[in-house]
């Protein structure tokens, strides 16, 4: 029944019994419910942006969520106080430190940034707490919307917390007597512990970051979780901080914004690609699962994910330069005429931003230097012109009307022109042909 899209688990898979063999790192037990799970446990899920979910090996299994809520809290905090406010209180820094450093900015005492533990305390006590919205209900919320579905508590784990967290509780008495803590220290990190107790699998976690990577709308609920700016800044400071002490050389060989949290949960994201995550509880030093490293760095190499590799340039944009008299399917005089007439035809195709707009310009500039008398631009296969293409291809199109050409827009769906005005360049066709006819006419004719 999934012919076709077993191909990509099987992707999954065999990466999956790539990596399985791995038993190197350790069980966190500073948390000592942590140190009771299985340590053979290891899931890989994927979720693409149009909701599609892909799995391998335990991505069903339950595991709390720990350093991989931090994010998502942060884009709570982003969404309700805006990033000039939430950046008074928390720096977005790389802390080249481990997750658990006191690591304050000096002079200030404002955590380097919301990932590490300093921040990521800061950062919860920044969600407003009031009686019809308390700040965990809050949080919860938020997290549940990420993943798609209502998440709870493991108490177990959240009472183990409670008991081995006086690290924890020194940081935030630390953040209090040094800088800004906008609440008392025991609520702050009380309500810390209940975030990183949360119950989650890894096709959770999955789609989480791909509600990142599609813009903070959950690509299978369709819910807007959170707005694209909030999203991409998110984004951004998990590209820079997500991996701690280790983020510097992941962005290096991996090159996705990630996650990773104590339990074993690690997430990344491709933007406008694919959520992604794992599970498996065996750590290296700095608190990150190993096989979840290998299999998220493994996949990304596959899937050409790295964010510095060419960024999903649309293959062709131009799908054709020429001129009309080269067109085999117009009528032989309308040929002959525009042999003498030398009309230029541009078609592109696809959705059309900066990088499409620049090429079809060139490709314009192209054909008009083929001594071109008028110049067709043809839109008929393009999907979408974004705000910069339109002013862009406008002003380009007044520009070669401006040095003496006819122009015309095959633009049937009207995707250049603007509010306020009724045709683009001088005229907007529904046909090739149409616009080709209008440009050989004889002036006045
Ligand atoms: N890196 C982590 O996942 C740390 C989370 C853990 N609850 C702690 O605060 O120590």
């Amino acid at each position: 029944m999934n012919a076709a899209t077993d191909a990509v688990t099987d992707a999954l898979r065999d990466l999956h019994s790539r990596f399985a063999g791995i038993d190197d790192g350790e069980l966190a037990d500073y948390i000592p419910q942590l140190a009771l799970v299985d340590p053979e446990a290891f899931g890989l899920a994927l979720i693409s942006m149009d909701g599609h979910r892909y799995g391998a090996g335990d991505a069903g299994v339950p595991f709390t969520i720990q350093s991989v809520s931090k994010p998502f809290v942060y884009a709570l905090a982003l969404s309700v106080l805006g990033i000039d406010e939430v950046s008074r209180w928390v720096n977005a820094e790389p802390s080249g430190e481990a997750f658990n450093a006191i690591s304050l900015e000096l002079g200030t005492g404002r955590p380097d940034n919301p990932m590490v533990n300093a921040g990521a305390i800061l950062t919860t006590a920044l969600i407003p707490d009031t009686p019809g919205a308390p700040r965990f209900g809050r949080i919860l919320d938020c997290l549940s919307r990420f993943a798609g579905r209502m998440l709870d508590v493991d108490e177990q784990v959240y009472f183990s917390e409670v008991v081995a967290g006086d690290r924890n509780r020194a940081l935030a008495y630390l953040i209090r007597s040094t800088g800004p803590l906008p609440v008392d220290p025991v609520a702050a990190v009380e309500t810390y512990f209940r975030q990183c107790s949360v119950r989650v699998t890894a096709m959770d976690l999955a789609a989480m970051a791909a509600t990142l990577a599609n813009g903070g709308v959950n690509p299978l609920t369709g819910d807007t979780v959170v707005t694209e700016p909030v999203a991409v800044r998110v984004l951004a400071v998990m590209a820079t901080c997500g991996m701690y002490d280790a983020s510097g050389d992941w962005l290096l060989r991996v090159g996705l914004p990630a996650k990773s949290g104590v339990s074993g949960g690690l997430i990344a994201a491709g933007p406008a690609r694919f959520g992604l995550a794992s599970y498996s509880p065996l750590l290296d030093p700095t608190g990150t699962s190993v096989r979840g490293h290998r299999a998220i760095g493994a996949l990304s190499e596959r899937l050409g994910l790295h964010l510095m590799h060419n960024p999903a340039l649309a293959g062709s944009t131009v799908t054709l330069v020429t001129t009309a008299d080269d067109l085999p399917s117009a009528p032989k005089a309308e040929r002959e005429r525009a042999r003498r007439e030398r009309v230029a035809v541009v078609a592109a195709q696809g959705a059309l931003d900066f990088t499409a707009a620049e090429r079809v310009l060139y490709a314009l500039d192209e054909a008009d230097s083929r001594e071109a008398v008028a110049v067709v631009l043809d839109l008929l296969r393009v999907t979408d012109v974004g705000t910069v293409a339109r002013a862009m291809l406008r002003s380009g199109f007044a520009g070669l009307t401006a040095g003496g050409r006819r122009t015309a827009v095959v633009d049937p769906a009207g995707r250049l022109r603007e509010p306020g005005d009724e045709v683009v360049a001088p005229w907007c066709f529904a046909t090739r042909e149409e616009a080709v006819a209008w440009c050989i006419r004889e002036p006045g004719g």
